[in-house]
């Protein structure tokens, strides 16, 4: 059974791990006499900025280390563990974050190195029992295309991500997988690789890398001995990004603008799903933003063992970007990852040869298994000679040998095998022989044990894992002890962030709408200020019109004594009803019988719907007139009486507009002799006998006005006159309507509008007043 190398180590929290790199100061930056701001501290695992916006912050981590760190020290404090956990069948992650020049790639090369190293060290010391398969790939993400770094040119268009539930992200296309069986041939390929890989100088780095690498190791091991013969399957991945740069400090131009756009893009891609994760919530992961964050799918939130180390350069100049750096690097140490080991995946390589090895057991506990076939697949991965043609052909000799593919385990017959001795014996050998081929045959694909007997690399190996696992125990304390609370309430905290934002949002678009509604109302209400003053002008401009006494006449205190009538909508204003309110009547001799009490309800006060009618009221009343006009004859003493209680209702408009009806019906009105055609079919002459006779009281010309509204008329409107004005000796009331005078019964005048345009409206003048109306005024 494979052993598990370090029992422990691995059972640690599964938070993404954070360690922070501070590298030395550049030459360039000493001499342009740049400061050094950033500040770590390895015995707390912090690190903070002595500039910048978190001046005196202090940022804690998993590790930290300072520009005198080794990359080996680094590798051997933090890097170690992922890989041996990769030994151990997790997928392992780590990557280098951080902005262009601050030392990824230099720290990733050494990763590379060391954690090579440390992998092939394990598998050569492992038990015999165990075999491994390792497999390289190395990949390369540039302007968000995928490029096998493996392989000079070519397929860069065909390789794709795919998505599967079982294998995860993976590359299809044609990626170039090859086997690798120790460091040294490893460090070979990759460094093929690297001088593949996009490089440019900028003003930052001299050459900086313009792609995100992806260098990937495969190991698949099988114990053989083992009841199960289970395979188990880790994965590496050794990231190293392109660095976050801003073209005003980078001054990038033309290709390597473009470049820059593109890795800008996928870090902040990258970013993105850094901050979903460590808000957790359920929150959305947005994943398939870049080509970045598809690939390290697993590797953030996923089945994976991760480590970001977090580099940042001292530079008092890159003091901002480093802030941004650390800022991020916290939050990545909130997601939490769910590694398991990868046991009898399905598509493992050596998944073929478990199924043999298994069948191979079974043959041979079975006593009739002697005629049975023993099949060896062929190996579909390429070896990492294929690399180099020359030694291509020798390799698939060596593998496929002589007829390698089909074993004979036994051919004899078993009839009577039992009873003799030899012939079993004979039998067992080959048997034996049988797994021993198998086996060999496993161990040219495979790697494990080779440095069994080198004491100094056991010693080593053992050394390295009592050193992890004291690591382990310590990471185990110091996540439950403090960073458990710190993640938790750092989650906290950011969820909270998170939903202030969206209240923030919302109440923007709140502000907004409020803002609307409020233009609106402004809007609605100017144009009440403006009715409401319309309505002021219009009252203001018929005060001069009403007689003197008339309490409408006092606006603001008609205003002040109205109330509002909610059962009728409308305002119930103060009775008017009062004497003073009332024209006086003409003398007695004019008056007819008085007509009955009816008081018209001008403010809304009447309950009784008959009784407050005004309509009705008016309609009766019009009715009247119309009768008096079409039924009594015209010389008739009565009407003037009648007409005189006109004047009760001379403001009623509608009223004017029947008389003036009639008015125009009139075809003809001779005013020499006094006839009046009416409708130009009858016509009677207006007998001086019955001519009414002026009364004696003092009329005054509002009454006159109004009687002439139908034998005198004057202008209803004094728009046309000056503003009337009182007679101070007499104490006449002014004169509503211009046009007559005291002194001057009758001087031109000017006719209302409304009767100039009638055509067939007479002019009149004081010569053609009839006789009755005429008299003293005054
Ligand atoms: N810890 C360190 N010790 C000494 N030198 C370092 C260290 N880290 C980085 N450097 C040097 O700093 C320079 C820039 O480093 P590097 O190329 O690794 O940066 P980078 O982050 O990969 O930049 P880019 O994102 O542009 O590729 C290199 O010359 C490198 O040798």
């Amino acid at each position: 059974m494979m052993r598990k190398n370090c029992p422990g180590v691995f059972d640690m929290s599964e938070s993404v791990k954070v360690a922070v790199r501070c590298r030395p100061m550049s030459q360039k930056e000493l001499q342009n006499k740049c400061r050094s701001v950033v500040s770590v501290d390895p015995s707390s695992r912090t690190c903070s900025l002595a500039e910048g916006a978190s001046q005196g912050k202090s940022y804690q981590f998993d590790a930290t280390f300072g520009p005198e760190a080794s990359t080996e020290a680094v590798y051997e404090e933090v890097g170690s563990y992922v890989v041996e956990a990769v030994l151990e069948g997790y997928n392992g992650t780590v990557f280098a974050y951080g902005q262009t020049g601050c030392g990824k790639s230099h720290t990733m090369r050494g990763f590379i190195e060391k954690a090579l190293e440390h992998l092939f060290e394990a598998t050569s010391t492992a038990a015999e029992d165990t075999r491994y398969l390792a497999l390289l790939t190395y990949l390369e993400i540039y302007n968000e295309k995928l490029k096998d770094l493996l392989q000079s040119g070519g397929n860069e268009n065909q390789l794709q991500l795919k998505e599967d539930p079982v294998r995860g992200t993976y590359v299809a296309g044609g990626l170039r997988e090859l086997t690798v069986k120790d460091a040294r041939e490893c460090a070979r390929l990759v460094e093929q690789g690297d001088r593949r890989r996009a490089a440019a100088a900028t003003k930052m780095n001299a050459a900086s890398s313009r792609s995100h690498a992806v260098l990937t190791i495969c190991l698949e091991a099988i114990a053989i001995e083992g009841e199960s013969g289970a395979v188990r399957r880790g994965r590496l991945h050794l990231v190293d990004l392109a660095g976050s740069e801003r073209q005003g400090r980078t001054g990038a131009a033309g290709d390597r603008l473009k470049e820059a756009a593109s890795i800008n893009l996928s870090l902040s891609a990258l970013g993105n799903v850094i901050s979903a994760l460590a808000a957790g919530n359920g929150r959305h992961v947005p994943y398939r933003d870049s080509k970045l964050t598809r690939l390290l799918r697993d590797s953030l939130g996923g089945n994976a063992r991760t480590l970001m180390i977090a580099c940042v350069s001292p530079s008092d100049v890159d003091a901002e970007e480093s802030l941004s750096t650390l800022r991020y690097a916290a939050r990545a140490r909130c997601i939490k990852n769910k590694p398991i080991v990868n046991e009898d995946p399905k598509d493992a390589l050596l998944r073929q040869y478990q199924i043999e090895l298994q069948r191979l057991r079974k043959l041979l506990e079975s006593s009739e298994s002697r005629d049975q076939i023993l099949t060896l697949p062929e190996p579909k991965i390429a070896f990492v000679e294929e690399v180099q043609p020359a030694s291509q052909q020798q390799q698939q000799q060596q593998f496929n040998g002589d007829n390698a593919n089909v074993l004979v385990l036994d051919s004899s017959p078993s009839k009577g095998s039992e009873a003799d001795p030899e012939r079993e014996e004979r039998r067992l050998r080959k048997r034996e022989a049988a797994k021993q081929e198998v086996l060999r045959r496993l161990e040219r694909l495979t790697i494990g044990g080779e440095a069994l007997g080198d004491a100094e690399i056991r010693r080593r190996r053992e050394r390295r894992r009592k050193r992890l696992q004291a690591l382990a125990e310590a990471l185990e304390r110091s996540s439950q002890e403090g960073n458990g609370g710190a993640f938790e309430v750092y989650g906290q905290l950011k969820s909270t962030e998170d939903a202030l934002k969206r209240m923030a949002k919302r109440a923007k678009q709140l502000e907004a709408e409020a803002a609307d509604l409020q233009a609106s109302w402004d809007e609605e209400r100017r144009e009440l200020l403006r009715r409401e003053l319309l309505a002021q002008q219009i009252c203001e401009a018929m005060i001069p019109h009403l007689r003197p006494g008339c309490p409408l006449r006092d606006v603001a205190a008609v205003r002040a004594a109205a109330s509002w009538c909610t059962e009728l909508g409308r305002w119930r204003l103060p009775d008017l009803s009062s004497n003073s309110s009332r024209i006086p009547l003409p003398p007695a001799s004019l008056q007819s019988p008085p007509p009955p009490e009816i008081k018209a309800d001008l403010n809304n006060n009447h309950d009784h719907p008959s009784a407050g009618n005004d309509s009705s009221l008016e309609e009766e009343e019009e009715e009247a007139e119309e009768e008096s006009l079409s039924e009594e004859p015209i010389n008739e003493p009565e009407p003037l009486n009648r007409r005189v209680n006109i004047a009760d209702v001379y403001f009623k408009r509608n009223r004017i507009d029947k008389i003036l009806a009639h008015v125009r019906e009139a075809k003809t009105f001779d005013a020499s002799s006094g006839r009046l055609s009416k409708s130009g079919s009858s016509s009677e002459e207006l007998n001086p006998s019955q001519q009414v006779q002026p009364p004696q009281q003092q009329v005054h010309p509002v009454q006159l006005g109004s009687l002439g509204s139908l034998n005198l008329t004057s202008g209803w409107l004094a728009e046309d006159l000056p503003p009337p004005t009182a007679d101070v000796e007499t104490g006449t009331p002014p004169p509503i309507f211009g046009g007559l005078k005291r002194n001057n019964l009758i001087q031109p005048i000017h006719h209302p509008r409304i009767l100039e345009a009638l055509p067939s409206y007479p002019r009149i003048t004081a010569s053609t007043l009839p006789q009755r109306l005429q008299g003293p005024i005054s």
